[in-house]
């Protein structure tokens, strides 16, 4: 049986009074809270904990889901102790009216009836409106493995405590550096722009009150690592910092197992150049061209020193970089380039996290402002409405050309290209695959373990090359410990600004997919450019981060993807052949049962003609199946997707009459085009460049040729 109406209202009250009070008790006849102790973060733990900030609606949500699970813990420790189970059944509007979404979902059909992606991807699944729009739950493929009242894992199989996270980063996840030869740094970052392209797990807090070592997840939100007296990278520190993910209500805000957001739009969309929501897309649209996006230029020899200068010619648009932060969450508190030059803003509020990923979305906001000044002279009758959302459409149809096209085929090889149906289809067919039963949301594996994979392809510095490629006038590298939220090399024209960067990530090897990362990254990870502040370790908190998300174990997935259960570590050997690996992997946990997935992920062998394992190959291949065959506007579905009925029109050539799709001539001038094109058009400077800009142009067909070579989309089509 479960609690009665008089306990559920109890339970309610009181996890109301505690949520934002502290710990709060029952005194006589009144509650009686206690506040949580404050405690001021580094500037950088700051960044990294804004750029994590909820959007409001899911703070909204997240609340609910606090006030829920608190509900629920209050009611299991009572005098009745129910079960998470008999809780799972209320479906009493005391606690199922604790949700409250305020979405209204306006389709985004231009007056001419041409409909176009909406910017938070709400209405894209006409039956499911809200599917792959931020704030929505993280779908599982398997249930959480929890500790008690939704604390994270902690206990593994036979209740022996999983071995603390740094412990592990340092033993296995260590600084053993081996560079890929055959293809370039590019892959790793085109890797995280898409990863932020489709998916964030926000937490909740304020910035100035974070988690102080001696807190403790059972009563917080803080889930921190312990760090030993003699660690050789953080000693005279009791813990590394983290913070819960937000939690997300359950299906019909029921009380069960905690669950994650994602607070991006899952759709591979450009959502991290345009925005994730109509307020701020309408902020980055340039005020007076309101087909443009917001730029800013580079002084430079080339370009009068005049703030209000627009950029006209050719010379002038290469130049432009990102606007200056307008809100908060893009604010780089301390640091400035060498002209007062502050943090930018994008679509994604981890555009400064590293000059990489800022010199990625550099590259498309240009790509965006090139089409969009094509456009517009082409097609004089269109408004300026119409100019930004044609441009718009395209840059996102490049954007899944070249992660589908190019990208995926070399991360996850072409067995599992085919066993998810990843491939493109001819240039000028329509997809037949768009299915409304299909839901895009991201997986919660996919967000937390298996999509990190990313995070050993990175190098310790990034290279950064002059126009003509001579090594011997490069600049000099960054590196990538005194690079977080740092923007002065955005904006170094002397060192080439982004554009010396996109040139260095075609040029430099990436590091090889192994289970070792970069010092810059498990020991200066958010370091602040004077070395001061709270550095982290990303191998940490990737582990813990599995452990916060209840990800079951390694070992549950390889399962789940068809290989069969390890009973002893040597039964690992097929897919991790190392047997140093499945040695350190024996002594540092008690059980295979309990190899978190981050780990064992990294130490398969990669698969035939791919990057990852097979294990990650599979979460990876699941999650971007459904992102194409759930996405309405897949940019090669037809125009009959549109009605749902999963028909497309094959050959007919002509998309439905304002379906918002393309017709097979403009389909197949997108599959021309490529991120080399894109490098070669919008860097100050590049005249050559190699056809494929994720191979290194030392490998065979690869040879970097001229600009003018590399197949260009004939926009005159887009009309
Ligand atoms: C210099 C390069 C990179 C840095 C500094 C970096 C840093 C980070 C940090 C600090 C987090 C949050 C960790 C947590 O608290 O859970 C994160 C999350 C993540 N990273 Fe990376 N990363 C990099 C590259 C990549 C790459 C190359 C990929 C994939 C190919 C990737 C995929 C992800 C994913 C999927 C997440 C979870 C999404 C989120 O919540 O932000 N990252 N990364």
């Amino acid at each position: 049986l479960g609690p009665t109406e008089d306990q559920l209202r109890e339970a309610v009250t009181m996890a109301t009074k505690e949520l934002g009070n502290g710990h709060c008790v029952r005194k006589d006849n009144n509650v009686v809270c206690e506040e949580e102790p404050k405690h001021t973060p580094s500037k950088s733990q700051r960044h990294f904990v804004t750029t994590h900030h909820p959007t409001p609606g899911t703070i909204k949500l997240s609340q609910s889901a606090a006030i829920l699970e608190k509900v629920a813990k209050n009611l299991m420790n009572s005098p009745d102790h129910f079960t998470l189970e008999q809780l799972g059944q209320v479906g009493s509007s005391t606690v199922t009216g604790l949700c409250t979404r305020d979405e209204t979902c306006q389709r985004n059909k231009l007056a001419n009836g041409i409909e176009f992606r909406t910017a938070n991807g709400c209405g894209n699944n006409l039956d499911n409106p809200l599917w792959g729009s931020p704030g929505q739950c993280m779908k599982r493929l398997l249930p959480p493995q929890y500790g008690d009242d939704n604390a994270p894992r902690t206990i593994g199989w036979h209740g022996i405590p999983l071995p603390n996270a740094r412990h592990v980063s340092l033993f296995l996840l260590e600084d053993l550096r081996k560079s890929n030869h055959e293809t370039s740094h590019m892959l790793m970052q085109f890797g995280q722009f898409l990863a932020h392209e489709v998916t964030v797990a926000p937490h909740l807090g304020h910035p100035e009150e974070k988690c102080p070592c001696e807190s403790d997840a059972k009563d917080s939100e803080c889930f921190n690592v312990p760090v030993h007296l003699n660690d050789p990278d953080f000693r005279g520190r009791s813990c590394l910092e983290f913070t819960r993910s937000s939690a997300c209500p359950n299906e019909g805000c029921r009380m069960g197992p905690r669950q994650q957001f994602y607070d991006v739009t899952a759709f591979v969309d450009a959502s991290n150049v345009y925005g994730q929501n109509e307020e701020d897309m309408a902020a980055l649209r340039d005020e007076s061209s309101r087909f443009l996006l917001k730029s800013r230029l580079l002084k430079s020899k080339s370009t009068p020193d005049d703030p209000n200068k627009k950029a006209n010619d050719d010379e002038d648009i290469k130049k432009e970089l990102l606007p200056e932060a307008m809100k908060d969450e893009f604010m780089c508190e301390g640091f400035k380039g060498p002209d007062g030059y502050k943090c930018s803003q994008a679509g994604d509020k981890r555009v400064n996290e590293n000059p990489g990923i800022t010199s990625m979305h550099s590259l498309f906001m240009r790509e965006h402002n090139r089409i969009a000044r094509r456009l517009h002279n082409l097609n004089k009758q269109w408004d300026d409405d119409r100019v930004f959302m044609e441009t718009r459409k395209i840059v996102g149809a490049l954007l899944q050309k070249i992660a589908y096209g190019e990208y995926l085929p070399l991360v996850l090889g072409p067995d599992y290209m085919t066993k998810f149906d990843l491939t493109l289809t001819k240039p000028d067919k329509y997809f037949q695959g768009y299915d409304k039963a299909v839901n895009p949301g991201i997986y919660n594996v996919f967000n937390t373990a298996a999509y990190r994979f990313g995070h050993t392809m990175v190098q310790n510095e990034f290279e950064r090359y002059p126009p003509n490629f001579d090594p011997k006038s490069q600049h000099c590298p960054i590196k990538l410990a005194f690079s977080f939220f740092n923007p002065s090399y955005i904006s170094d024209n002397d060192q080439g600004g982004p554009d010396s960067i996109l040139r260095g990530l075609t040029t430099q090897p990436r590091q090889d997919f192994d289970r070792f990362m970069v010092s810059g990254l498990t020991k200066s990870l958010l370091c602040e450019p004077q070395g001061s502040g709270h550095r982290s370790d990303l191998a940490t908190l990737n582990i813990q981060r599995g452990r916060d998300h209840g990800l079951p174990g390694y070992n549950a997935w390889r399962e789940k993807c068809g290989f069969p259960r390890a009973h002893r570590f040597v039964d690992l050997a097929p897919q991790i052949p190392d047997v140093t690996t499945r040695e350190r992997l024996q002594e540092l946990y008690s059980h295979v049962d309990d190899i978190d997935l981050f780990v064992g992920g990294l130490a398969e062998q990669s698969v035939p003609g791919g990057i990852v394992g097979p294990t990650f190959a599979c979460l990876i291949g699941m999650q971007f199946q459904d992102l194409r065959k759930g996405d309405r506007f897949w940019f090669e579905n037809s125009g009959q997707s549109n009605e749902n009925s999963g028909q497309s029109n094959e050959n007919s050539g002509q998309s439905n009459e304002n379906s918002g799709q393309f017709t097979t001539d403009q389909l197949a001038e997108i599959k021309k085009h490529s991120l080399a094109r894109i490098l070669c058009d919008n860097t100050d400077g590049t005249t050559q460049m190699q056809p494929d800009v994720f191979k290194q142009p030392t490998q065979p067909g690869n040879k970097r040729v001229d600009c003018s070579s590399l197949p260009q989309m004939d926009l005159t089509v887009m009309t």
